[in-house]
């Protein structure tokens, strides 16, 4: 079996208990209050800074040269193409001031960054591919189960649920699963933690939007 199939089967009680979180249901049905969307909002725009400066980082330091183009591409998605929703919704919600980043997103962001700065490469990458992960994966699930035409957050789900998206979710996952056939069983080890720790913090990320966590 390979890596990533494993890690996803050791990571189904996090994925079911993301997909049961209010945050989600309430997302599908169009009920979540606005102030915990704007509040979620925020929180990914920093978020989402943090996060396209780890692929960067990731970028530089990966050996093939190919996979630094792609995590180029996937930085440059990161900060482009999400600020571009994000500040859609900023207008569309009245948001003008994001404020600091609060417990949940600081330490997701500064986990990503420390660890794509100082673990080895495979590990910094197995971190970094929940992102896609999970967020491909909920978004499907909302899409089929999406029950109001007029949801005002259709525009998040159409991003997640996507078939753009869909195919560089392939990409990050066809990448790791080849670093983890390069490793020994306790370097794969190391990455199954970083990805199972990941999964935990976009658990965590929601649910600190959901309960309007401040410091
Ligand atoms: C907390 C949090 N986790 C994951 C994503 C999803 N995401 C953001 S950028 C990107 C890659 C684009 O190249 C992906 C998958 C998010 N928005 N917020």
């Amino acid at each position: 079996m390979n890596w990533s199939t494993n890690v996803w089967k050791q990571i189904q009680p996090i994925y079911n208990r993301i997909l049961n979180m209010p945050f989600i249901a309430e997302l599908t049905d169009g009920t979540l209050p606005k102030e915990k969307f704007k509040f979620y909002m925020a929180q990914d725009s920093h978020y989402l800074e943090h996060f396209g400066r780890s692929l960067s980082l990731i970028a530089s330091r990966i050996e093939n040269i190919n996979d630094t183009l792609t995590f180029i591409r996937f930085a440059e998605g990161a900060i482009v193409v999400e600020n571009a929703l994000h500040e859609s919704y900023f207008k569309d919600f009245n948001l003008t001031d994001k404020g600091s980043m609060q417990p949940s997103c600081h330490h997701y962001a500064h986990t990503l960054k420390s660890t794509a700065t100082l673990a080895n490469i495979e590990v910094a990458v197995a971190a970094v591919l929940p992102c896609f992960w999970i967020y491909r994966e909920v978004g499907h699930y909302i899409t089929t189960n999406l029950k109001s035409v007029n949801n005002p957050y259709q525009k998040w789900i159409d991003t997640y649920g996507g078939e753009e998206f869909n195919t560089l979710v392939e990409q990050a996952i066809k990448i790791t699963d080849r670093l983890a056939l390069n490793c020994t069983k306790a370097q794969q080890n190391l990455m199954t933690d970083a990805f199972i720790t990941s999964s935990h913090l976009e658990y965590q990320f929601w649910d600190g939007a959901y309960n309007l966590r401040t410091w």
